[in-house]
């Protein structure tokens, strides 16, 4: 019956492109075992740095530099990936707090809870679902041209074809068992069916007990993988678990710098080479890991696209190297979506869990896109574990994802409030 608007946002769209360039590392006074390289981007000789950070409350102190050298034995990876690397000189320098840093931590906004953060990020998908909820519910009696004009209005959220069809059937057998009658009820009767849809999403990520609990990172460019990694420190730190990160973003050399400025904002380590190569970074962060008894790598790679097979390739070369520096991992492979792209997230997620393996997926940008819908689809389509969802650039800003408070937040004020303090939990 939407023939024209199934058709219209049915199409998943094309994604922008990424980028390559180099990377640098860390590591103090630990033995790393010869980094993995991948055969086609053989290792840089270059040194490997360990920014230690300062901590955010000090003030800045003098920079200063160690160097030690450390002795690297022969790369224990597969013949085929395996490549002599050079012995990198391991330099510690104190990492300055860049000043928008310092500023920062000297003087900390008031924070919101978590629930007003994700409900005022929600504005603009609440804007596009309720604000079409709104509209309608203001000037009719539930009947089946309302039901069609809800069917439109989910599909402008993006919420894909699937899931706003098995929406709609679902709130038809609703409306005509439960005899709803009015606005309110109807509303609340697709939160139900909404919720009941996000559910089966809601796996939070659980640290095993393998140590280093190894998490990859993988993702389009600029979905926020980076940016994820400085915000998940922080979270595991606050469970009490020791963090490490590894820079295999060897293409960008910003990406690098970026995440040593969250290993600083953390007071984490980072492993990071220059110009080397992604696999043998994220080799190497594994070994430093191990040598210092740490919970959990998270390591960074480039962002690229599923049509640029040379890219997919490598990642899935990342990931084998992994395999190879410890058997039982990676432990989760987080494939990281930016919000705003949509129904296009359904082929991300489709290319990276067939290359990859993508066992849990981060979705970023709640906050600032019309398109939350994306994650009704994802459900229905492409069910992942949905482990975090981020809805700002602070680092509190991604949480554990939670269908309920999601739900509420989308229809506050007119479902979630009767709920309030019932089942919608809060994190921060
Ligand atoms: N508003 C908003 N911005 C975000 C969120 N997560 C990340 N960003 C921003 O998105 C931009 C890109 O984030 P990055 O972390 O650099 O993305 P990336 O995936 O590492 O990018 P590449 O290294 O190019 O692949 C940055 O400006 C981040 O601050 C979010 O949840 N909300």
């Amino acid at each position: 019956m939407f023939g024209f608007l199934k058709k219209k946002f049915g199409k998943t769209e094309q994604a922008e492109s990424g980028q390559p360039a180099s990377a640098d590392g860390v590591d103090q006074d630990l033995r790393a075992d010869a980094p993995a390289a991948v055969d086609e981007a053989p290792a840089t000789e270059s040194p490997v740095t360990a920014p230690a950070a300062t901590t955010p409350a000090a003030p800045a102190a003098p920079a200063a530099t160690v160097s030690v050298p450390v002795p690297v034995a022969a790369a224990q990876v597969p013949d085929q990936l395996a490549a002599e690397v050079p012995v990198p000189e391991v330099t510690v320098p104190e990492v300055e707090q860049p000043a928008a840093l310092a500023l920062e931590t000297e003087a900390p906004a008031p924070r919101r809870s978590w629930g007003d953060r994700l409900k005022a990020g929600l504005a603009r998908t609440r804007q596009q679902l309720g604000g079409g909820l709104a509209s309608l519910f203001g000037r009719r009696k539930i009947d089946e041209d309302l039901l069609e004009e809800l069917e439109s209005t989910l599909l402008m959220a993006d919420c894909g074809v699937d899931a706003t069809q098995h929406l709609i059937d679902d709130l038809r057998r609703r409306w005509k068992r439960d005899r709803l009658e009015t606005a309110d009820q109807l509303q609340k009767a697709l939160a139900d069916g909404l919720h009941a849809i996000l559910t089966p999403l809601e796996q939070p990520l659980v640290i095993g007990t393998q140590r280093p609990f190894i998490i990859m990172i993988a993702g389009v460019n600029g979905a926020g993988k980076t940016t994820s990694i400085g915000k998940l420190a922080k979270y595991f730190q606050n469970q009490g678990k020791s963090v490490l990160l590894a820079a295999g973003d060897t293409f960008r050399a910003a990406a690098r710098e970026q995440l040593m400025t969250w290993g600083a904002r953390n007071n984490v380590a980072v492993v990071a080479q220059d110009g080397g190569d992604a696999a043998a970074v994220i080799f190497d962060a594994i070994s430093a890991a191990r040598a210092r008894n740490i919970d959990i790598v998270l390591a960074d790679t480039a962002g690229r696209l599923p049509t640029q097979l040379h890219l997919m390739e490598e990642i899935a070369k990342v990931r084998r190297v992994i395999v190879k520096a410890d058997p039982s991992g990676p432990h989760e492979v987080l494939l990281v979506l930016d919000a705003n792209i949509g129904q296009n997230a359904l082929a991300q997620v489709k290319a990276f869990d067939k290359t990859i393996g993508v066992t849990g997926l981060v979705v970023t940008k709640l906050d600032g896109t019309a398109k939350g819908g994306v994650l009704a689809a994802i459900a229905r389509q492409c069910p992942k574990p949905l482990r975090f969802i981020g809805v700002g650039e602070g680092i509190d800003d991604l949480q554990p994802f939670k269908a309920r408070e999601f739900v509420d937040a989308l229809f506050e004020p007119a479902v979630g409030s009767a709920r309030k303090g019932k089942d919608a939990g809060e994190h921060a």
